[in-house]
């Protein structure tokens, strides 16, 4: 079987929801975000304080490079649909599935946490704008499951239910 990406905003919900459908499909689970923090042995914002996002955007498509592409689920960064290459890649090496949640509710996930430095700084109307900003690119997808007010165990059931 071809990778499973989930793709999806800050908070949408993609490394929780990742670890319970890699449970249910007997399959192993790598979080990119994980993985660039386990092979710089950095944090998010320390990667981002010292080097700048560009340079995190860099290692993001590196590592989507380094990761296995069959049999397994990979949970992405919530920037990561913003590169045409990463898009490419991931339609190329498997399916892509959208978690997606309303405004409201991700900044309510979200914005107390200071290890997404691209949120925890932002106003509520700030974080929408960014969103809108990369709503097109989200959109190119097999399918979208909706999370908000949802039980991680409903989402997980309802993304095994459509998958091909
Ligand atoms: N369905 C849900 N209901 C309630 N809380 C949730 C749900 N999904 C995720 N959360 C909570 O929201 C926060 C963000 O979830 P998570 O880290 O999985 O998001 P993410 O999409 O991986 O974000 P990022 O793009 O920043 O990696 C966590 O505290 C998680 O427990
Ligand atoms: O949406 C984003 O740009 C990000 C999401 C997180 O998963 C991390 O990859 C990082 O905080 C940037
Ligand atoms: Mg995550």
């Amino acid at each position: 079987m071809k990778a499973i990406y989930l793709t999806g905003f800050m908070g949408a919900g993609k490394t929780t929801v990742g670890e319970l459908l890699a449970e249910k499909l007997n399959l192993p689970v790598l979080d990119s975000d994980q993985q660039i923090v386990k092979k710089l042995n950095m944090t998010i914002k320390e990667i981002f304080d010292q080097h700048g996002e560009t340079f995190f955007r860099d290692a993001e498509t590196e590592m989507l490079k380094e990761l296995p592409t069959e049999d397994v689920i990979i949970t992405t960064g919530g920037g990561i649909v913003i590169k045409d290459e990463n898009r490419a890649l991931m339609k190329e090496n498997g399916q892509i599935i959208l978690l997606h949640a309303d405004i409201d509710i991700i900044y309510d996930r979200v914005h107390s946490d200071t290890n997404r430095p691209l949120a925890s700084k932002k106003t509520k109307d700030e974080l929408h704008a960014l969103y809108h900003s990369r709503v097109a690119f989200y959109h190119d997808c097999s399918f979208t499951v909706d999370t908000s007010n949802k039980e991680i165990e409903e989402i997980v059931n309802e993304i095994i239910s459509r998958l091909k």
